[in-house]
């Protein structure tokens, strides 16, 4: 563990890091990985690194969580103040606040049970906002920089702008977010801010979708000093009509604030080399690469119940939804099974979607099988024993796991949006640095053409196929980089921030 490292750049930064989730205490999708990794690989250049995240019931480790402030959140306008406790975590070497406030998240999921939302969102996480910046003073920690992810944060670059505009504490303190998914701008109706009562007495329209609604995530890119979308590929796409999701004036007010950091692959838990998850271990080097690869090959057909045989195989991990584009692989996937292959597609989520991957499988049990599970084991051994990973994504941030693939020499199979692109080189475009596949068309046979063409690669070309595998072995994405791109644009924060003063833009 690190704990006095001086950072290079000299100065070290006190960083508040504000998520809704962190891998190894509870996940629901890539944020939690970046919310474990960033602040991980931020704390190993130096700085001094928090993490605050809900006391879910969900979170490992909860009932052991030592207690370190019993405090209440007091808002001028509400009768009674909301009590909570901070308890202390620990992800990897860096030290975690956990909000714990039974009311809000004493509940068996994160935000949803069955496909449906809690009703109450918008209060749970305008309170977990609020409980961010209200604890830090309570705890002596005075941050630089609160750096907040995504809709459950947006409301914190707001509160600095407003709650606390005077307040001396946080004098210096900047704020950024970072977009891991525009799709989810956390709407909710004015009911549900009563904790925000700013955002109640004054109308923010920069924060609004409508009179009544307001969108949290709309308030995070009005209000944050800087914003980082997870790859620069999905920064430019954020503003532009097609891309940014609805958003597009909004990011576009802040371009010159705009950032692109491509996400980085944690390889203390993703290497081939010393995966525990995977039957057995391999290297780059061709012999280790074959023969690791076949038996991880097996060991993955056996475990999800399809024949053991030599045929290219194709995996896919992910949450069932139309961003991972499902929806264009269900029309093909039957045509794409006539060929000598297996199919596996690990994944929860969206029931239609699940249904009919479940006929699909059920009519071609030898060649494809869907296994409706959230496991991290059987993620890591999809990844070792496929030759191939499948994203046709209609969007996609940054994407983590073409990366994870790209590590096990598991060559992907992407459409060329947001981080896909900017991470895979497509083989019939640069063959000769090639590590996987891209293609365009947001269509089935887009995808079917190009699931055809690496097959025949397999097939035809084995040699070829090696010399890929060991080029999308050889890529790295250190967390290290990204982490100090992220430094940077921090650094870029020391000349004072935007006040909003009543008269300003930003109101009505
Ligand atoms: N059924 C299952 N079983 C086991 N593991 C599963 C799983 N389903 C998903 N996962 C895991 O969850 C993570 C998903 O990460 P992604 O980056 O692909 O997507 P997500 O859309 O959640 O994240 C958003 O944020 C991240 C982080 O910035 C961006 O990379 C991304 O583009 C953006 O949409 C991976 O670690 C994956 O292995």
């Amino acid at each position: 563990m690190v704990t006095s490292k001086k950072p290079a750049s000299g100065k070290q930064l006190k960083i508040l890091f504000v998520a809704s989730e962190v891998e190894g205490l509870v996940k629901t999708g890539g944020l939690a990985d970046v919310a474990k990794s960033l602040p991980s690989a931020l704390k190993e250049m130096g700085h001094d690194v928090r993490i605050v995240m809900p006391l879910y019931q969900k979170v490992a480790g909860a009932d052991q969580a030592e207690p370190l402030l019993d405090t209440e959140l007091y808002v001028t306008s509400q009768p009674m103040p909301v009590s909570y406790q901070v308890k202390q975590l620990q992800s990897d070497n860096v030290t975690v606040f956990a909000v714990d406030a039974p009311q809000y998240f004493e509940r068996p999921e994160l935000y949803a049970e069955n496909n449906q939302a809690y009703s109450d969102n918008g209060e749970r996480f305008a309170f977990f906002s609020a409980a961010s910046l209200d604890l830090c003073e309570k705890i002596g920690f005075q941050p630089d920089i609160v750096h907040c992810n995504d809709w459950h944060t947006g409301l914190v670059p707001f509160l600095l702008r407003t709650r606390y505009v005077n307040d001396a504490f946080f004098a210096q303190t900047k704020s950024v977010i970072t977009i891991h998914n525009a799709v989810f701008k956390g709407v909710f109706n004015y009911d549900q801010y009563s904790l925000v009562p700013e955002l109640i007495q004054r109308r923010y329209i920069n924060a609004e979708i409508d009179p009544s609604h307001v969108s949290m995530l709309k308030a995070g890119v009005a209000y944050a000093d800087k914003v980082n979308a997870v790859s620069p590929n999905y920064a430019s796409e954020l503003l532009t009509h097609l891309g940014s999701h609805g958003m597009e004036a909004d990011f576009q007010a802040r371009a010159s604030d705009l950032y692109g950091i491509v996400n980085g692959c944690d390889y203390r838990d993703w290497n081939p080399e010393t995966d525990p998850f995977i039957k057995q271990s391999f290297k780059a080097n061709k012999v280790s690469l074959v023969r690791g690869k076949k038996a991880c090959k097996r060991d993955l057909q056996q475990q999800v119940g399809l024949p053991v045989e030599d045929v290219p195989l194709y995996g896919m991990v992910c949450r069932l939804s139309e961003q991972k584009g499902i929806h264009y692989l269900i029309p093909v996937l039957k045509d794409f099974l006539v060929n000598d292959v297996q199919v596996v597609i690990v994944g929860t989520g969206d029931p239609t979607l699940a249904a009919a991957l479940r006929e699909i499988s059920d009519a071609h049990k030898e060649k494809f099988a869907f296994v409706e599970a959230y496991s991290n084991p059987l993620a890591h051994c999809v990844e070792a024993g496929a030759d191939f990973f499948m994203m046709p994504s209609e969007f996609e941030p940054c994407g983590l796991n073409q990366m994870y693939s790209l590590a096990y020499g598991t060559l992907p199979i992407v459409r060329g949006v947001g981080g896909l692109k900017d991470t895979v080189i497509d083989y019939d475009h640069t063959p000769q640095v090639a590590t996987g596949f891209i293609y365009d068309a947001p269509t089935p046979e887009a995808l079917l053409i190009k699931l055809q063409r690496s097959l025949l690669l397999y097939c035809q070309r084995p040699q070829e196929f090696k010399r890929l595998q060991q080029n999308a072995m050889a890529c790295k994405f250190e967390w290290k980089e990204s982490a100090e791109q992220y430094v940077s644009m921090y650094m870029g924060l020391e000349l004072g921030r935007l006040v909003l003063a009543p008269s300003s833009e930003y109101l009505v």
